[in-house]
C-alpha cells in the first residue's frame, strides 16, 4: 500500500546573497505521522531547509509542497498545515506559560477556523503536554529554564494537531533527564496522532531512538538517507554516531 507523501522536497536550492549554497539539491518525502530527522554538521543547511518549508525564506529555486500546497504560491495554507518551532525562542519572555499556550494556539487554530471548544480543548491539551503544573504556569516565561520553555514550545505545536511540526534542535541544551522527556513525548504524540515531525539535531543517541528516518545532510546536500539501522549496516558501523563520523569523512 502507498501512502500519499505528505510533504515533498523538490531539488531545493538557496542561494544567499554573497554566494553561499546553503541548500544545493536537497529532495526528500515524508509520510503523515513519520518521524524525520535532518542531520549533519553546523552550517550543512538543515536550518535554511526548515525555513524554506515554514515558509520564512524563499527558496532559490525547488519546489516544496505539503498535501499538495505550495509553499511559495500558498503559504498562508501551508501555515494551517505545520508549525515551526525555532531553536532560538525568544520573545514572549513578559507572558506566562499558560498566556503563550493561549496565545499561540488561538493564533494557529484561529487561522484553521477552529472553534472556541477546540481552541479550549487543545489549550487544555498543551497544558497537559507540557507536564508542568499550574503555579509554574502561571509565572512568566522569562523566568523558565530553557528545558522549560522548549517543553512549552513543543506541547503547543503538538496539541494543534497540525499535519507537520518542524522542530529545530528540539533539546539543545537541554539536560538528560529533559531531552529524554521531550523525545520520548515526540515520538509518542507523533505515533499516537499522526502527526509528522521533521527535526534537526546533533544528538545521535537520539536519532537513533526517535527517527523512523534519517538524512545526512553535508554542505547543502544530502549524502545519506535511510533507517538509521540501514545506514548503520550500510557503512559497517556499532552505532549512528560511528556511521555519521564514516559519513562526514572524519572517520
Ligand atoms: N541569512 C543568511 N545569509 C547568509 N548566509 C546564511 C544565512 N543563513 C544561513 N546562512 C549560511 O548558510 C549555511 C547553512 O546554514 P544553516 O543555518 O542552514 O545550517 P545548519 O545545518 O542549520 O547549521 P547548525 O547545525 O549550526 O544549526 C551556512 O554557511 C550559513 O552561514
Amino acid at each position: 500500500m502507498s501512502v500519499e507523501p505528505l510533504l515533498r522536497v523538490e531539488n531545493l536550492v538557496k542561494v544567499f546573497p554573497g554566494g553561499v549554497r546553503a541548500v544545493d539539491g536537497v529532495s526528500f518525502e515524508m509520510s503523515p505521522g513519520e518521524v524525520v530527522a535532518l542531520v549533519g554538521p553546523n552550517g550543512a543547511g538543515k536550518t535554511t531547509t526548515f525555513r524554506i518549508i515554514a515558509t520564512l525564506l524563499k527558496p532559490s529555486s525547488g519546489r516544496v509542497l505539503i498535501e499538495d500546497v505550495d509553499v511559495v504560491k500558498d503559504p498562508l495554507e501551508a501555515r494551517k498545515r505545520l508549525v515551526f518551532v525555532p531553536e532560538e525562542v525568544g520573545g514572549y519572555r513578559q507572558l506566562t506559560g499558560l498566556e503563550y499556550i493561549e496565545f499561540a494556539v488561538r493564533v494557529h487554530l484561529g487561522a484553521r477556523g477552529a472553534s472556541e471548544d477546540e481552541i479550549r480543548r487543545a489549550v487544555r491539551e498543551a497544558v497537559e503536554l507540557t507536564g508542568l503544573d499550574r503555579s509554574t504556569l502561571r509565572r512568566k516565561m522569562g523566568e523558565y529554564s530553557k528545558g522549560m520553555k522548549r517543553r512549552v514550545q513543543v506541547a503547543w505545536a503538538l496539541a494543534v494537531k497540525p499535519r507537520l511540526v518542524i522542530l529545530d534542535e528540539p533539546t539543545g541544551g537541554l539536560d538528560v533527564e529533559a531531552s529524554y522527556k521531550l523525545r520520548m513525548l515526540i515520538r509518542e504524540y507523533a505515533r499516537r496522532e499522526g502527526v509528522a515531525v521533521l527535526l534537526s539535531s546533533h544528538n545521535m543517541l537520539e536519532v537513533e531512538s526517535v527517527a523512523d528516518r534519517v538524512y545526512l545532510m553535508r554542505s547543502g546536500r544530502i549524502v545519506a538517507s535511510g533507517r538509521p539501522s540501514e545506514i548503520i549496516e550500510r557503512v559497517g558501523a556499532r552505532n549512528l554516531e560511528e556511521a555519521y563520523m564514516k559519513l562526514v569523512g572524519v572517520m
